[in-house]
């Protein structure tokens, strides 16, 4: 029987790296999710047993840590690209290496009015992400970065439609000109190139998303995520493609008749599953060769 070694890579996964700034009395934190891999030539290691190609997950662990103190940890992008290219180079028979960074923002604590010195609460409104795969060596070297945002929950208690679909002998679903549209959205773009202002770039993004999701008058998720996905192409020429994917968080109407009560639209059963899943990718026409950039992102089409 003829078997061999298909794709492979290996890393650390989740290092949860917390960073503290403390310089003043006025401290700051960071608190990230740190997942590194590496790819390449590692047959000896599956196939005989043989590690000395392979850099262990352990140092991958130390280095992400150490690089915290360090380099200190500016946008996760940029701390991410100099642990991808910092692992490429530690690793001969690597061709690849892949960092993904998730942020947990915190904001600090309000007292009397004042934001405290160093009591924070966990920030919501979405988790900050950023996937960098650095690959080749010398002047083959290419670096791609996909950034975006996960959980991302938003709602709007009317401006959503869904209606004029096909229908079969399965189909029950009423059409609707005024329902709940509620999502928790995870969107991830890919960058065209590296000279970017990242956290400007995510932060606009961000807004721009939720904007978006606000003033679309939706006739149905699809619609909706089109629209945001045009609107970021169309303000940041910095990304090339942005995909989405979305649960649709099913809001239904409650029969109050049997108590002799209307219920025009006031009452709902946030359902929890199943889910409508609806993702989508916007993409430039001339959108520059995503290459190795969506490598090992899973959860979108
Ligand atoms: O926005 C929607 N898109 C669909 O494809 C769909 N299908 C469905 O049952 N409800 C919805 N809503």
């Amino acid at each position: 029987m003829a078997i061999h070694l298909g794709a492979n890579q290996y890393g650390k996964a989740e290092n949860r790296v917390v960073r503290i700034y403390r310089d003043t009395p006025r401290h700051q934190i960071r608190d990230l999710n740190v997942s590194t891999a590496l790819r390449g030539d590692f047959e000896d290691a599956h196939t005989t047993g043989d590690q000395s190609d392979v850099l262990p997950t352990d140092t991958q662990k130390n280095t992400a840590f150490a690089f915290a103190k360090e380099k200190g940890i500016g946008a996760i992008e940029d701390y991410a690209l100099t642990l991808g290219a910092h692992f490429l180079d530690a690793s001969p028979a690597a061709q690849g290496a892949r960092v993904e960074v998730e942020e947990y923002a915190w904001d600090r604590i309000q007292v009397d009015g004042q934001g405290h010195d160093h009591s924070f609460v966990r920030t919501g409104g979405g988790v900050r992400n950023t996937v960098v795969n650095v690959e080749g060596r010398g002047t083959d070297r290419k670096t791609y970065v996909v950034s975006g945002i996960s959980d991302l929950v938003v709602l709007k208690s009317t401006g959503s439609e869904f209606h004029g679909f096909l229908k079969d002998e399965y189909t029950t679903l009423p059409e609707t000109n005024d329902r709940i549209l509620a999502t928790s959205l995870v969107a991830r773009w890919r960058y065209d190139h590296t000279e970017v202002d990242w956290d400007k770039s995510y932060d606009e993004i961000k807004g721009l998303l939720l904007s978006r999701f606000a003033t679309i008058h939706s006739l149905a998720l699809q619609q909706t995520l089109y629209g945001m996905g045009s609107a970021v192409l169309e303000q940041h020429p910095e990304v090339a493609e942005i995909k989405f994917s979305a649960p649709n968080k099913h809001h239904f109407l409650v029969d109050l008749s049997p108590f002799g009560t209307e219920n025009p639209g006031e009452v709902f059963i946030a359902a929890d599953r199943p889910y409508g899943l609806i993702e989508a990718t916007v993409t430039r026409d001339d959108a520059s060769d995503a290459g190795s950039a969506w490598h090992a992102v899973p959860g979108f089409c």
